[in-house]
């Protein structure tokens, strides 16, 4: 079966730094894949790809088989209506209403019909849990409601793909937990394709089909969560055991072997 998103021999570079060298995978349709890696390994860059925000300096992105990277104008704004992109920060319009926040890509896209505008808007807000919020302005609305702000802008205009970049920076974890199942439960429902950056490994593996590694500009590991987590490569370990990760694991509590090393950890660290 074709995927529906297809990197291919992917490389960027900026001034001397190459950034991408050479990065390919696959996205199925209504998959929700995770791309992982460390600060600066190119996850933006790749998700800017996906939405033909860049083009790349070789190899290309298809989507819906469909190429977008070097394509004219007028073709990849056809290829991007089709595509939700929540920017990392999710930032609203702090002078609209979230009702007008999430109206945003429809009138961009043209539509002036009040009477459809409502009907979508409440709609959108529906699928996020935000429905009759549409009057509030962004500053009396918390974190996570911000979140969701944003999740209902970038799937106002039933897109089949959506590309979420960071969506649970900054929350707490309770909240990130809910924002986390939200997005699993928009690509489920709705069999949207889903690509998510993230650094939050606890969310990455309850959520993704399939996690991407990106390491040093390459794609060094392709699995699903249950896979990582039994991984013996040590790269990953350190990935996942280095500072940024360690409680994550007892966070998912998926992996007995984790939470006993974190545990070991702890009962030493009281001994000593
Ligand atoms: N437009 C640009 N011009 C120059 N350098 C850029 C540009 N965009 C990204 N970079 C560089 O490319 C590298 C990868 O950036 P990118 O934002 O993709 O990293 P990332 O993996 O998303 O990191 P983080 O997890 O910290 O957000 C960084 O070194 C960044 O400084």
């Amino acid at each position: 079966m074709q995927p529906f998103i297809r990197v291919h021999q992917l490389r960027q570079s900026f001034g001397t730094q190459k950034v991408l060298k050479g990065v390919s995978f696959d996205v199925g349709k209504g998959e929700l894949m995770a791309l992982i890696g460390g600060s600066g390994a190119g996850k933006s860059v790749i998700l800017k790809h996906l939405d033909g925000l860049m083009d790349p300096l070789d190899g290309y992105v298809e989507i819906d088989g469909r190429r977008i990277s070097g394509a004219p104008e007028k073709i990849r704004k056809q290829i991007r209506s089709n595509i939700g992109f929540m920017f990392q920060q999710g930032a609203l319009f702090d002078s609209l209403s979230v009702g007008e926040n999430v109206a945003f890509p429809l009138r961009e896209a043209g539509i002036r019909d009040e009477n459809e505008l409502d009907t979508r808007i409440s709609a959108a807000l529906d699928s996020v849990g935000l429905l009759g919020q549409q009057e509030k302005m962004p500053a009396s609305l918390s974190g996570g409601m911000i979140k969701r702000v944003a999740v209902a802008r970038a799937i106002i205009t039933t897109p089949e793909c959506l590309l979420y970049d960071e969506p649970t920076a900054g929350l707490d974890p309770i909240v990130t937990d809910s924002i986390s199942f939200l997005i699993r439960q928009i690509c489920k429902d709705k069999g949207i394709t889903t690509v998510i950056v993230s650094h939050d490994m606890p969310s990455v593996i309850r959520i993704a089909d399939k996690i991407v590694y990106l390491r040093n500009g390459e794609v060094y590991w392709t699995g699903t969560p249950e896979e990582l987590l039994h991984s013996k490569d040590e790269i990953l370990q350190k990935f996942l055991y280095g500072d940024s990760g360690e409680n994550w694991a007892a966070l998912s509590g998926k992996n007995e072997n984790f939470q006993r090393v974190l545990l070991e950890r702890a009962e030493r660290e009281r001994k000593q």
